[in-house]
């Protein structure tokens, strides 16, 4: 039987200041550090040894799985980066202040923005300060230049299907050290959760959430390993 265990990144700097992130490679604060060091104490103390670890391209993800995996003192284990795990791109609001941005253009549509299933912020202003064409981490690929949780998941899937589920249809364990939107759809996914139910599902940071699936990888159990820290999680089959 498979374990699966998400990780959404410690605290950003970003998620501090309360500011569109998405794709900007911001660092975790002191808070996000320990918060990843505390996630691999529960992974650890969880018996939980993967046999790899996947994550973004972007520092925060990357440096969380690599704390925890430190913490838990599974240093061996074997790391694949995708950008198809960013975190969703959040167009033309990157960079602003989410409380801002609520002010200028009402609560209402801010959250049709940021939580909505399938509408999309507005696109990024190409050569605007947070523009990614020229970043060689996207060296030929095409990027977008905004998504909705709709269209990360059309591009989160892909890779779930070709390079994450077969390493769990063969029963290996696996870790992902990734990001709330992106875990969004890998949970929207796997528990067949309504487009209008999604959102209500909130992943808090630094917290592992482990998910004992069976050979069809449907979700048998799942659970926070930080209890106190935990959020509704949509009904096991
Ligand atoms: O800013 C972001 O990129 C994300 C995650 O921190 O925010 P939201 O909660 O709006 O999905």
């Amino acid at each position: 039987m498979p374990r699966l265990i998400l990780l959404r990144h410690g605290q950003s700097q970003w998620n501090l200041e309360n500011r569109f992130t998405g794709w900007v490679d911001v660092d975790l604060t002191d808070e996000g550090e320990a918060q990843a060091r505390q996630a691999g104490a529960l992974i650890a103390r969880a018996g939980f040894r993967p046999a790899a670890m996947f994550t973004s391209v972007l520092t925060r993800a990357r440096r969380t799985g690599a704390l925890a995996l430190q913490t838990a003192g599974l240093t061996g284990v074997p790391v694949v980066e995708d950008w198809r795990l960013n975190e969703r791109h959040y167009g033309g609001l990157t960079g602003l202040d989410k409380a801002e941005t609520a002010r200028k253009h009402g609560e209402d549509q801010v959250k049709v923005w940021r939580r909505s299933y399938d509408i999309p912020p507005p696109p990024l202003e190409p050569g605007s300060e947070w523009d990614f064409a020229g970043d060689p981490r996207y060296a030929g690929k095409a990027i977008p230049d905004t998504e909705s949780l709709k269209t990360t998941l059309e591009r989160v899937l892909p890779y779930w299907n070709e390079a994450i589920a077969p390493r769990l249809m063969a029963g290996d364990d696996v870790l992902i050290a990734a990001h709330g939107n992106s875990l969004r759809a890998i949970v929207k996914h796997l528990f067949d959760v309504p487009d209008d139910k999604i959102v209500g599902v909130e992943i808090p940071t630094g917290n592992p959430l482990e998910i004992d699936l069976d050979g069809a990888l449907k979700p048998i159990s799942a659970r926070y390993l930080d209890a106190e820290r935990a959020q509704a999680l949509p009904d096991a089959a």
